[in-house]
């Protein structure tokens, strides 16, 4: 197993049709009719409204820090040496959950984590954007407190009629606070989309993104400014943005434009796998071949939020891989001032 970083994986998506049967049984609610649903969804929206509608059993404290230890033990066995995890608190307090239950949970887990299987991680508070600017910044305002959990705010739910571009102020504000910032974009959204999320909310990372293909400045744009992609090819099948043949999928054009995109899971409670999972089945497919493989790998490292010094360690430890097992060596793994 190549070691790796997950960057782009929403917690909620984890939740399965197990854990979700376990959570309404401790908190004596009824089973929600949509629990164990899966691949393939009409479109984004009909699978949203799926992924909400089951999240209604996570209650308390111990199910947020019970939801993220068993995706963190599933993530190191797929070789997930750093995870940067997607959560939704709006989702959660608009419910009537506290928000420092869901980011106290998530991080008992990520320092459990650590612990368990020495792997690092923090935490992306993503703001809804079905739910508009007004209520983005008022989550921003609640999660502040807890500024010292988090790495970075994203953008996510549903893309089309909610542009980048309303969010420019929550953005600015989560600049000043010193937090990271990415966002969902050309998912179903168009390059204009991607544009704006680079150009106006500052986002240094572009999650999904296909659709940028679609215009020949923004490639040579995100090439030049080595902007990372965080892919999601099961997502992208599951959900009818790419396909329906993972032998048609994008990442290959990515690759071949030099492009930093990675490989990761999306929702892989809905979508059919984990990040080893995507890789396999792209491999399979002959989407990417096995050294393609070590540079997603690296890619996703490279495109992290951790320090240098973390990059550069998990780095070797991809050189290290690759000579065990005989592939070539990432260029990033050779040279990590590259990076
Ligand atoms: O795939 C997704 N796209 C946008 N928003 C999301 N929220 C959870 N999963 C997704
Ligand atoms: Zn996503």
């Amino acid at each position: 197993m190549w070691p790796t970083a997950e960057l782009h994986v929403h917690i909620e998506g984890t939740l399965d049709a197990d854990l979700i049967r376990e959570l309404a049984d401790r908190n004596g609610l009824p089973v929600p009719a949509g629990a164990g649903r899966g691949a393939p969804f009409r479109d984004l929206q009909d699978f949203l409204d799926v992924y909400y509608a089951n999240l209604d059993v996570l209650r308390t404290r111990r199910d947020f820090q019970d939801l993220g230890a068993r995706y963190l033990a599933r993530a190191a066995a797929a070789g997930v040496r750093h995870a940067e995890i997607f959560v939704d608190p709006q989702s959660h307090t608009e419910r009537g959950v506290p928000v420092e239950d869901v980011l106290l949970g998530l991080s008992a887990a990520l320092a459990d984590a650590r612990a368990a299987h020495g792997m690092s991680g923090g935490l992306i508070v993503c703001f809804l954007r079905h739910l508009g600017p007004d209520a983005a910044m008022a989550t921003l305002e609640a999660v502040l407190p807890h500024r010292s959990l988090l790495l970075a705010v994203g953008l996510d739910s549903s893309e089309v009629g909610f542009p980048p571009s309303l969010f420019r102020d929550v953005f600015e504000r989560a600049a000043a606070e010193g937090l990271r910032r990415v966002a969902h974009a050309g998912e179903e959204g168009g390059p204009d989309y991607v544009w704006e999320a680079l150009d106006i909310l500052g986002a240094e990372r572009i999650d999904h993104g296909n659709r940028a293909l679609e215009d020949v400045e923004l490639v040579a744009h995100l090439r030049e400014t080595r902007t990372p992609l965080t892919v999601c090819p099961l997502s992208n099948l599951a959900l009818r943005t790419a396909g329906p043949d993972l032998a048609d999928h994008p990442l290959a054009v990515m690759l071949d434009e030099g492009l930093r995109a990675s490989v990761h899971s999306d929702d892989p409670a809905y979508f059919g796998g984990y990040l080893d999972d995507n890789v396999r089945a792209l491999v399979a497919a002959g989407t990417v071949t096995e050294d393609q493989v070590g540079v997603l790998a690296a890619n996703a490292v490279a495109s992290s939020f951790l320090p240098d010094a973390g990059k550069a360690a998990l780095l070797a430890e991809i050189r290290a891989h690759a000579e065990r097992v005989g592939a070539a060596v990432p260029a990033l793994a050779l040279d990590p001032a590259a990076v």
